[in-house]
C-alpha cells in the first residue's frame, strides 16, 4: 500500500482580514515530487511554513509522517529538509564552519558533516571555496550551499522554495537529476517554483494553489487532458484566468517612457 507521509485537511490561514489558504486539502506518498505552482501571493511559501512548524495560527489539521504537528513533539523536524525562498546565510562563517553547524543541528557527528559537506560541495563544483567566508560567494554558490544543507542529514521529506534561483544551466541539469534519484530512493518532495518548464518535467504530480484552494491537482498529462491548453506554463495562465500580459507588457512600456 502507498505510505502517506503527509496529509492536510481544510488547511486555512488569515493575515489580518486577508484570507491566504482557504480549505485546502491533500495528501501526499512517499516517493512523490510534488510540484506546488500558484500566482505570487497565492500561499505557497505560507502552506510550506505551516508544514515545517515555523507558522501557526492555522486552522484545519496538518499530519506529517502520521502525527499531527500541532500536538506531537518537534521530533518529525529531523527527518525534514527544507531550502527556503529567502535565506539568511552566516556571510562570516565559511562553507566548512556552516554546513558543519548545520549538521550538528541535526545531530551529526562534526567530522562526519565535515566529509559529507565536502564531497557534497566538489560534487556541485565549489569545492574549492570549502574553507572560504561565505561573504564572497556567489548567488548560485550560496543556493547550492542552501541545497546541501538541506541535505546532509538524510531527510526522509524535503521542502524546496525555488531551490534553483541563480542555479547555472548545468547545475539545474545535476538538481533535476538529484531530485529523480532522491524521489526514487523514496525520499518525498515538495517542490515550490514558478519555473514551469523544470515544474513539468520534475514533477510526478502538479498541484496549483489559486485564490486560497486547490485549483488543480494531477499528473502533468492529467492536466493537460482536462484543459485545452498545451505546456503547464498555458494551463497554469488558462486556470488562473490570466490572458492580459500584451496589454499590461505594452501599458508597462509605456508608463516607463513618461518624462
Ligand atoms: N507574515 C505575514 N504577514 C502578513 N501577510 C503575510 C505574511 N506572510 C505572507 N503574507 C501574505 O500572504 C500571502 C501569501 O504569501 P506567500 O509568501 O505564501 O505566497 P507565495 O505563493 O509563496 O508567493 P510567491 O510566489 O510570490 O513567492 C501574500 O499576500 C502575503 O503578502
Amino acid at each position: 500500500m502507498d505510505e502517506i507521509l503527509l496529509s492536510i485537511k481544510d488547511l486555512r490561514k488569515h493575515y489580518g482580514s486577508k484570507t491566504v489558504l482557504n480549505g485546502v486539502s491533500l495528501e501526499v506518498k512517499r516517493g512523490e515530487i510534488i510540484g506546488y505552482i500558484g500566482p505570487n501571493g497565492a500561499g505557497k511559501s505560507t502552506t510550506i511554513k505551516i508544514l515545517l512548524g515555523i507558522e501557526s495560527g492555522y486552522s484545519g489539521e496538518v499530519k506529517i509522517f502520521g502525527q499531527d504537528i500541532s500536538t506531537e513533539s518537534m521530533e518529525y523536524k529531523r527527518k525534514i529538509g527544507y531550502v527556503p525562498e529567502i535565506a539568511e546565510l552566516y556571510d562570516n562563517l565559511t562553507g566548512y564552519e556552516y554546513l558543519t553547524f548545520i549538521g550538528e543541528l541535526y545531530g551529526l557527528d562534526s567530522d562526519f558533516a565535515d566529509f559529507k559537506a565536502k564531497r557534497l560541495m566538489n560534487l556541485f563544483g565549489i569545492g574549492e571555496v570549502y574553507h572560504s567566508r561565505i561573504a564572497s560567494y556567489s548567488k548560485g554558490m550560496r543556493q547550492k550551499i542552501l541545497i546541501i544543507s538541506s541535505l546532509l542529514h538524510n531527510p526522509e521529506i524535503l521542502f524546496f522554495d525555488e531551490p534553483i534561483n541563480g542555479l547555472d544551466a548545468n547545475s539545474v541539469m545535476i538538481f533535476k537529476e538529484i531530485m529523480t534519484q532522491l524521489a526514487a530512493q523514496g525520499k518525498t518532495i515538495f517542490y515550490s517554483s514558478h519555473i514551469m518548464d523544470v515544474v513539468e518535467k520534475i514533477s510526478s504530480r502538479i498541484i496549483l494553489l489559486h485564490d486560497g484552494k486547490i485549483a488543480a491537482d494531477g499528473t502533468f498529462e492529467e492536466l493537460k487532458d482536462t484543459n485545452k491548453e498545451g505546456s503547464l506554463e498555458q494551463i497554469f495562465n488558462e486556470l488562473t484566468g490570466f490572458s492580459e500580459h500584451k496589454e499590461i507588457g505594452e501599458r508597462f512600456v509605456s508608463v516607463v517612457g513618461e518624462m
